[in-house]
């Protein structure tokens, strides 16, 4: 399985990874969702060299000129909440691609058990399509997998990128077993050590949903 972590090359996209983390800056949501959503600009564009390609003519006012330009046929499915921005970062450059979403929520038994409950989704039929599943937050792997499965019965993707921010150690293996891996490529922002109590990432961000859109009650 391809495994591409942006945090091992110098990029702008680390100063954008840095300013979600830090505690002194993180707290602006409009400047976070910002940043969700120029990382998956960048993310998108890394990923489009992967795509095939194949000439197309081009009638321009003074000619004709061929352009290779992508046939796959791209889903942009993403994990409710805090992958809307993610996902629109997606769009931005993919904004002929189809779209799925699915709802992906932490049911807390006791204060450090929690069941992960899919209850939407809205998606294509995704048979022979390039599948995009964009969170920016990989923490068990649990609501990645979820969606996936669900998203399995619109069809079977001809492959799928899993597109994170940042992955903890332990859900980057758990990818690696749960998806398979002669057509899964894995795209994230950086890889943490650990996981605390309470399955956050540490040293993550803490909560991506929240700090996008505000405390849940
Ligand atoms: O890998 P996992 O252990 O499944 O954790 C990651 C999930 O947690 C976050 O969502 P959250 O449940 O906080 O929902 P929210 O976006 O509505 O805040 C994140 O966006 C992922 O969907
Ligand atoms: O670290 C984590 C884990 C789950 N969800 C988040 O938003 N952050
Ligand atoms: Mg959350």
């Amino acid at each position: 399985m391809k495994i591409v972590n942006f945090s091992e090359n110098n990029s702008e996209l680390n100063r954008f990874v840095a300013e979600l983390r830090d505690i002194n800056i993180q707290g602006d949501r409009l400047r976070f969702r910002k940043n969700l959503e120029r990382i998956g600009e960048i993310i998108s564009y890394e990923l489009s060299k992967d795509l095939h390609y194949s000439p197309k003519e081009i009638k321009t006012p003074l000619g004709i000129i061929s352009i290779n330009t992508s046939d796959d046929k791209l889903v942009l499915g993403t994990i409710l909440r805090a992958g809307i921005p993610f996902h629109q970062g997606f769009l931005n450059y993919f904004d002929n691609a189809e779209n799925a979403f699915v709802s992906a929520y932490r049911k807390y038994k006791d204060k450090l058990n929690f069941e992960i409950f899919i209850e939407y989704i809205a998606s294509p039929r995704i048979d022979g399509k390039v599948l995009i599943l964009t969170d920016p937050m990989l923490a068990t792997g649990g609501s990645m997998e979820l969606a996936y499965r669900a998203l399995l019965t619109k069809g079977d993707p001809e492959h799928v990128h899993i597109a994170s921010i940042i992955a903890s150690q332990k859900a980057i293996e758990y990818v690696q077993e749960h998806f398979p891996s002669d057509k899964t490529t894995v795209w994230v922002g950086a890889i943490d050590p650990e996981l605390d109590d309470h399955s956050y990432i540490v040293p993550g961000l803490g909560d991506a949903g929240d700090l996008a859109y505000g405390e849940k009650e």
